[in-house]
């Protein structure tokens, strides 16, 4: 009738419930010492096994030593181990970024493995309640490498039979406070195992200056500021449709005239136009020389500056058609950047129903049939409650700055980013800490990335109007 499950504590187990007649005592089976040892020999062999066959070098090192004491005496051992040193050193010294790669980070990721993951994850595991206890036996998840780079640890997990990847994001925090790191990462790798990324720095915490205006005139990817690795973000603007929300205050601009700025010399050379809406008369204007024109600040203006750019790509469409598929830029057809600075002032607050619908139309043909022409759209937008729902699935990358309500985040990067780590709502509201700080969704990776803009301030707009109308000038 009592079925003994693995793992019962059988020998305590006097009693089901308080108070009752019934008193139940299991016989206990003991387990004869012989089979303890085998069990944990094979345990010992099979872990020195896998060591040897996962970090030959690292144990091939000390058992060399440990031969050259037993036949030589130490005093050879202990010159040897301080060749070997010396060695590694002057290696370091000599090769950083190849000493890093081959010993540098495998070593910090074994003593990572050692005094921080394998010490605190069973506490931590069952804290975060990511353990779990059935019958009195703990069943754990398993932790299964960690590897180490300039910027983060990464561990991989193997989650327990039956658990969702939903259980670990749900944990995050519990995570990041459990092994002492400021935020968690969470991504499936394949069925089961997980990658926890914990970072140990944060390249972004301080603003990035203007970066400098490329020599070469390329329409993008254009370098905009640092991804929280530290490696430059790299925005695509040609071939794409971009929207970037933020609260007021979070940096769009910075998103804005960063993309500006790094088109320049093609806008210089003529290969690509940008062209501004800026309803709030406030972000774009103080540049408006470097749009040649095309600038808009009036609704209705702005409404005839979109239905201009549709048909130019219109008239491109026409002329494309069953000759090519895609858009290489020209000084005869150069890539069209439409940016409107607050995209809900023209759809969402716009009182005109008319006009409302025009600019509606206007930048929904623009960001379906755009982009094989050579005409993008990149949109800012304050508030995402407003609009967003109806024009996010227009635009294939999305940009989410700090927003002030948790739930804003999914509506602008789309269902579960929220989930997979993109903390937008935490991002800090003092502007030298969080402004320009934001996570990134791009059509081509489902995972968020958390990035920096570089602050092009005043001075460094007129240093580009001054090198834009020298070229005028020239002309
Ligand atoms: N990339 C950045 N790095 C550091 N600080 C920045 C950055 N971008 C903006 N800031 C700071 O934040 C302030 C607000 O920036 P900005 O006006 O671009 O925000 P916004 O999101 O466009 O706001 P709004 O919607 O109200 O126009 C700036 O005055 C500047 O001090």
């Amino acid at each position: 009738m009592f079925k003994r499950l693995p793992g019962d504590e059988a020998r305590n187990l006097v009693s089901t419930t308080p108070d009752t007649a019934v008193v139940f005592r299991p016989a206990v089976v003991k387990t004869p010492v012989f089979v303890t040892l085998v069990i944990y020999g094979w345990r010992f062999v099979s872990a020195l096994v896998r060591a040897l066959w996962r970090h030959p070098i690292a144990c091939a090192i000390p058992a060399l030593l440990g031969v050259l004491w037993v036949l030589y005496g130490w005093q050879l051992a202990v010159s040897v181990l301080g060749f070997v040193v010396l060695v590694l050193l002057a290696f370091a010294f000599l090769a950083r970024d190849c000493f890093a790669r081959l010993v540098g980070w495998r070593l910090l990721a074994w003593w990572r493995l050692v005094w921080v993951y394998r010490r605190h994850w069973r506490a931590v595991m069952e804290v975060s309640g990511l353990a779990k206890r059935i019958n009195g036996r703990v069943y754990m998840p398993r932790l299964l490498r960690v590897a180490c780079d300039g910027w983060a640890d990464r561990i991989t997990v193997r989650m327990l039979g039956g658990q969702a990847v939903k259980d670990w994001t749900d944990r995050t925090d519990n995570l990041a406070q459990g092994f002492g790191a400021v935020s968690c990462r969470i991504g499936l790798i394949k069925g089961g195992r997980l990658l926890l990324t914990f970072p140990r720095s944060d390249p972004l915490a301080s603003s990035i200056p203007a970066l400098p205006i490329p020599d070469q005139p390329s329409v993008g990817p254009v370098e905009i500021g640092k991804q929280e690795d530290g490696r430059p973000l790299r925005l695509k603007v040609h071939g794409t449709h971009v929207l970037i929300a933020g609260a007021t205050g979070a940096g769009k601009g910075s998103f804005l005239w960063d993309t500006i700025r790094g088109l320049l010399p093609a806008m210089r050379a003529g290969l690509a136009e940008v062209w501004a809406l800026d309803p709030k008369l406030m972000e774009l204007s103080f540049g408006r020389e470097l749009f040649q024109g095309r600038y808009a600040s009036d609704p209705a203006d702005c409404a005839d500056l979109l239905d201009e750019a549709v048909s130019v790509m219109q008239k491109r469409a026409a002329r494309f058609a069953g000759l090519q598929r895609s858009h290489t830029p020209t000084v005869e057809d150069p890539f069209v950047l439409v940016l409107v600075d607050e995209v809900a002032f023209l759809t969402a607050y716009q009182p005109d129903k008319q006009l409302r619908q025009r600019v509606s139309a206007a930048l929904a043909t623009l960001a379906t049939q755009g982009r094989s022409v050579g005409v993008g759209v990149m949109a800012a937008l304050q508030d995402p409650r407003k609009e967003v729902v109806n024009i996010r699935n227009l635009f294939p990358d999305k940009i989410a700055l700090r927003l002030d309500e948790s739930e804003q985040v999914d509506m602008v990067l789309g269902d579960g980013a929220r989930d997979r780590g993109a903390l937008a709502d935490h991002i800090s509201p003092i502007p030298e800490l969080g402004a320009g700080v934001a996570y990134m969704r791009l059509e081509t990776s489902p995972e968020p990335v958390r990035v920096r803009a570089a602050y092009v301030s005043d001075d460094d707009i007129r240093q580009m109007v001054a090198l834009f109308t020298e070229r005028e000038e020239a002309a």
